[in-house]
């Protein structure tokens, strides 16, 4: 099929677009998981890289005639995320995201839609003493290397108003590792095995995971109770990784989502995207100590993507009475 029988891909935008906002709203109110102390973010710095596209018929001249008449420069975008955050309401990425693409949309009658996706520039405030102890300072923060929360949205004009067609929440650039408590054995044994059997490896991994919420309303923080943070996510995760004793990251990630949807059943899926990086042993026996000697893994690295839903939890949670029930 040619490009002209179906919808072309068509668009255009702005990438690096980084943006900072001090003191928005704190976001408080969020629910209470056992997994995290996790219950509210102050904003007091409020940081996105920012990425925009424009789409709609309207640009095929601007491609096809170099007919510029209906472009908004891509440097104007810039300016209208720049400008336009100042005056966001809300308190989350969420919401910021929704808020700029209907700026466009109202704007410029001539858009079609517009996708938006910000990756969060993190900060972490720096301790500070306060009499016997220390304490969160208010102003001084530093740029976290941690993990980084990330939004995509996508909005689109409908005849009956603006329609959300895309969005996901997520996170980045988690790292951990697990000094004990997984294994990896039972996998296919022939002639082209040589990896050994472990009962009990170091496992570090490399997460980045996305979650849709059921009904996008509950995604902007309008009623916090039904918000869910990149941080009780990664709590969560942390979590699951430490309770575990895995057997693999396939089944760890499965046990890491389905907790999650079980703790916010607004959530429809957690999508997991994971690396191998398991150290490589160097030194496996030191004497009189518990320790090993490790190396950075060499390439190449394994990889799993799964996506968990609500249907796995009912599952989940069938099987497990199902073995109560026999017991
Ligand atoms: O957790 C793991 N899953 C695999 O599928 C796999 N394959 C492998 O070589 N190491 C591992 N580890």
């Amino acid at each position: 099929m040619t490009v002209q029988n179906e919808k072309r891909t068509m668009y255009y935008g702005k990438g690096d677009v980084f943006v900072y906002r001090t003191y928005v709203k704190p976001l408080t109110g969020l629910r209470r998981i056992p997994e995290s102390r996790f219950i509210e973010r102050d904003n007091t710095i409020f940081g996105f890289n920012c990425q925009i596209s424009l789409k709609g018929d309207a640009f095929l001249s601007s491609f096809t005639e170099g007919d510029n008449s209906l472009v908004v420069a891509t440097d104007s975008m810039k300016n209208i995320i720049h400008r336009q955050a100042a005056n966001y309401q809300g308190n989350t990425a969420e919401g910021f995201l929704k808020f700029i693409c209907e700026v466009f949309l109202d704007k410029y009658s001539h858009i079609d839609a517009v996708e938006l996706t910000a990756i969060e520039v993190p900060f972490d405030h720096v301790l500070v003493p306060k009499g016997e102890g220390h304490v969160n300072s208010d102003v001084v923060f530093r740029c976290s290397r941690n993990e980084r929360a990330t939004t995509t949205i996508e909005v689109k004009r409908t005849p009956s108003g603006s329609k959300i067609v895309k969005h996901s929440s997520g996170i980045v650039d988690v790292h951990l590792i697990k000094v004990k408590g997984s294994s990896f054995y039972g996998f296919i044994q022939d002639e082209y095995t040589t990896l050994p059997e472990a009962q009990d490896r170091p496992l570090f991994i490399y997460l980045d995971f996305d979650w849709e919420y059921s009904h996008w309303e509950d995604a902007t923080g309008a009623n916090p109770e039904k918000y869910v943070a990149a941080e009780q996510i990664c709590d969560i995760a942390n979590t699951v990784f430490h309770e575990l004793d895995n057997r693999s990251i396939q089944q760890l990630i499965y046990h890491i989502g389905t907790r999650i949807l079980e703790r916010f059943p607004q959530l429809a899926n957690v999508q997991f995207k994971t690396n191998n990086r398991t150290w490589e042993t160097v030194v496996d026996i030191i004497p009189n100590s518990e320790g090993s000697v490790y190396q950075e893994p060499r390439p190449p690295f394994g990889f799993q993507g799964f996506v968990v839903t609500q249907e796995d939890v009912k599952q989940k949670k069938a099987a497990e009475s199902t073995v109560e029930v026999s017991r």
